[in-house]
């Protein structure tokens, strides 16, 4: 066990190529008990490879990977009882029935969940003797979930769990991961959704290129990326700019259509209210714009997270 029951899972200077392919460059990070570990990036960012290498299935080239203490890669079989994995695009055999491939999986680890209480947890009772190919897209991506939890891991490693779901199943699917951690199960979440990321994970790794560009809570990322505030507006009659260009709190103004968008501190928007209104200006439509983890990527990656994903 490790000294310090904080350190779950440590990864130190990870690296790991395919030939002349670097798939992780340089990853350190630390997954703490009972957590929601989010690794977020755009295609390609090394993702897959990380987990995989937590979880003993991929050899680093240099670096260190300890999960309680036990390196992966030497520990198999304790590590597979700790670890339980939902691979990406997770297929089984058309005809196999949710309830026997719970009870097949069951059968590899020494104690194993209850099949039975694992459908009712994951709402599957109903479709247990439904072929795998007859079952929708999210209960088939329960039923992976389920597969990652046969083994009463500590840890799941969740990869791409809403993929292709839409947006009702991916709102339960949530609901559902949140639920195995209040459990106990400790989840590291592989994706690429921003807005998943955002919403599940107690703190996230944003990994691009093979590297950590960053390692934050949500609002920790947010608030590192937030370069002022942004509010945008219009007025009725003549606006001269430089009255609001006068204010200390504000940094740029400018025009976008009939709108004015205006940036600065976070005294911004009482300042430009203040004085558009004591000119009679009140401005209509203000609109005062959040700042989300997709300008965290952007401010932290130095370009924007779709064009990433291309
Ligand atoms: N087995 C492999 N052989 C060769 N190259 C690989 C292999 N697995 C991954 N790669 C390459 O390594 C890089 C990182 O891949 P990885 O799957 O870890 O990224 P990812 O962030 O999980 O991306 P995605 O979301 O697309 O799965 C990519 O360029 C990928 O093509």
């Amino acid at each position: 066990m490790p000294e310090n029951d904080t350190d779950l899972v440590v990864v130190t200077n990870l690296r790991k190529t395919y030939g002349a392919t670097v798939a992780v460059d340089d990853v350190s990070l630390t997954v703490h008990p009972g957590e929601i570990f989010g690794i977020l990036g755009p295609n390609g960012a090394g993702k897959t490879t990380t987990v995989e290498s937590i979880a003993g299935l991929r050899t680093p080239d240099a670096g260190t990977v300890r999960v309680v203490g036990l390196d992966p890669r030497k520990r198999r079989t304790e590590i597979t009882s700790l670890i339980g994995v939902q691979l990406q695009a997770s297929e089984l055999p058309e005809k196999i029935k949710a309830r026997e491939a719970l009870e097949l999986y069951a059968s590899f680890y020494p104690n194993p969940a209850d099949p039975a209480d694992l459908l009712e947890r994951l709402g599957l009772t109903k479709v247990r003797n439904t072929a795998f190919a007859k079952l929708s897209g999210g209960q088939k991506q329960r039923l992976s979930i389920a597969l990652a939890l046969i083994g009463n891991p500590r840890i799941a490693i969740l990869d791409e769990l809403t993929t292709g779901l839409d947006p009702q199943a991916r709102r339960d699917t949530w609901e559902l991961v949140k639920q195995i951690r209040d459990s106990g199960v400790t989840i590291i979440l592989v994706t690429h959704f921003m807005e998943e990321a955002e919403y599940l994970c107690d703190r996230i790794a944003i990994i691009d290129n093979g590297l950590v560009v960053a390692l934050d809570t949500p609002a920790g990322l947010i608030e590192a990326a937030r370069s002022g505030q942004r509010i945008t507006f219009r007025v009725r009659g003549e606006l001269d700019d430089a009255i609001l260009k006068a204010l200390p709190a504000v940094d740029s103004v400018q025009h976008d259509g009939d709108r004015v968008v205006v940036t600065g501190n976070d005294d911004l928007l009482v300042a430009v209210v203040t004085v558009l209104a004591g000119r009679g200006l009140a401005p209509v439509d203000l609109q005062t714009e959040r700042t989300t983890l997709d300008d965290a990527f952007l401010a932290l990656a130095g370009r924007d997270f779709e064009g990433a994903r291309r």
